[in-house]
């Protein structure tokens, strides 16, 4: 499956596993709306990438995920400047057990925002023509730990909301194929976040045992997590898969047994 001119929108595409997946997309032609609230990494990325690829392929708006108004706009903005949207990647997301409202306000509210806009600007209920939505998750909703119990719920949350509306996509025949992928730790600025007590909190003391099991586990390069989001983009078969990508694994599948009553 060729993406060559389709229309991605990324949030959190600044940095991280977000400007692995632009730079991957960007490498197969796709046309990239950058996301993100950090203007001078956003600028930086742009700057970058237009050198790479030429200027016109990528824009980059400052946007809060987590402001609803914000975000519509984008994404009106994306469809304007490109004349269509085919991928959309709710990538955005922090760890701060402080301000945990805030957490569950970017990693699950705005997973769920991001989503329905991407619906109303793709999906054959609203007129489109169809599109592919990855939603990301996190190995932490396999693997809980007493290190982030509200980072923890926001990605088990995203996971049974991706779920529910794949199964909603397929059944009112939207046209939109809609996955999430769950990562385990990835070489970023957000897994370095654990060792801050601006970050943690109370749940700081416990930062020992959770660099003892990315010792364990492994650390990941944002360029793997990037490859696997292309891999549910490109396989038309997928709808409402969850990937997992993990050290010991790789790229592989979480299997649920059968629903029985
Ligand atoms: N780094 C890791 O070990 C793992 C990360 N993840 C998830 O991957 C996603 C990306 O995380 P990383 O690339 O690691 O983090 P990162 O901190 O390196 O990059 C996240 C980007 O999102 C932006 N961002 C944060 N809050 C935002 C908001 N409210 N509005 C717009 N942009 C915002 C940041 O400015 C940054 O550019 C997150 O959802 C995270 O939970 C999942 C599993 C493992
Ligand atoms: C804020 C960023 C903090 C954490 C990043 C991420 O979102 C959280 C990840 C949490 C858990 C990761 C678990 C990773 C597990 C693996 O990599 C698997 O390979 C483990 C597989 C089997 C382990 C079985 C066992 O030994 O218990």
């Amino acid at each position: 499956m060729s993406l060559n001119g389709m229309v991605a929108l990324v949030t959190g595409g600044a940095q991280g596993i977000g400007r692995a997946v632009v730079h991957s997309l960007m490498q197969s032609s796709v046309k990239v709306a950058i996301l993100d609230m950090n203007q001078s990494c956003g600028e930086k990325c742009k700057e970058e990438l237009d050198l790479e690829f030429g200027e016109g392929n990528c824009t980059f708006a400052v946007c809060d995920v987590s402001n609803g108004d914000a975000l519509r706009d984008a994404f009106q903005r994306t469809v304007d400047t490109f004349g269509q949207l085919d991928i959309v990647i709710n990538n955005a997301g922090i760890n701060n057990e402080k301000n945990w409202g805030k957490t569950i306000e970017v990693n699950l509210t705005s997973v769920i925002r991001g989503t329905y806009l991407a619906l109303e600007h793709m999906s054959r209920e609203h007129g489109k023509g169809g599109g592919i939505i990855i939603n990301v998750s996190s190995m932490a909703a396999f693997f809980h730990s007493p290190h982030q119990p509200v980072y923890t719920a926001t990605k088990h949350g995203v996971i049974g909301f991706t779920r529910a509306m794949a199964d909603a996509s397929a059944e009112g025949n939207y046209g939109v194929r809609i996955n999430v992928v769950c990562p385990a730790f990835v070489n970023t600025a957000l897994l370095r976040s654990v060792e801050r007590e601006d970050n943690m909190g109370k749940f700081v003391k416990f930062k020992d045992d959770f660099k003892s099991r990315m010792d364990k586990f492994g650390i990941l390069e944002p360029s793997l997590i990037a490859e696997g989001m292309i891999r549910l983009i490109k396989d038309t078969s997928l709808n409402g898969a969850v990937m997992k990508i993990t050290s010991s694994k790789g790229i592989h599948f979480h299997t649920y047994e059968p629903m029985s009553a």
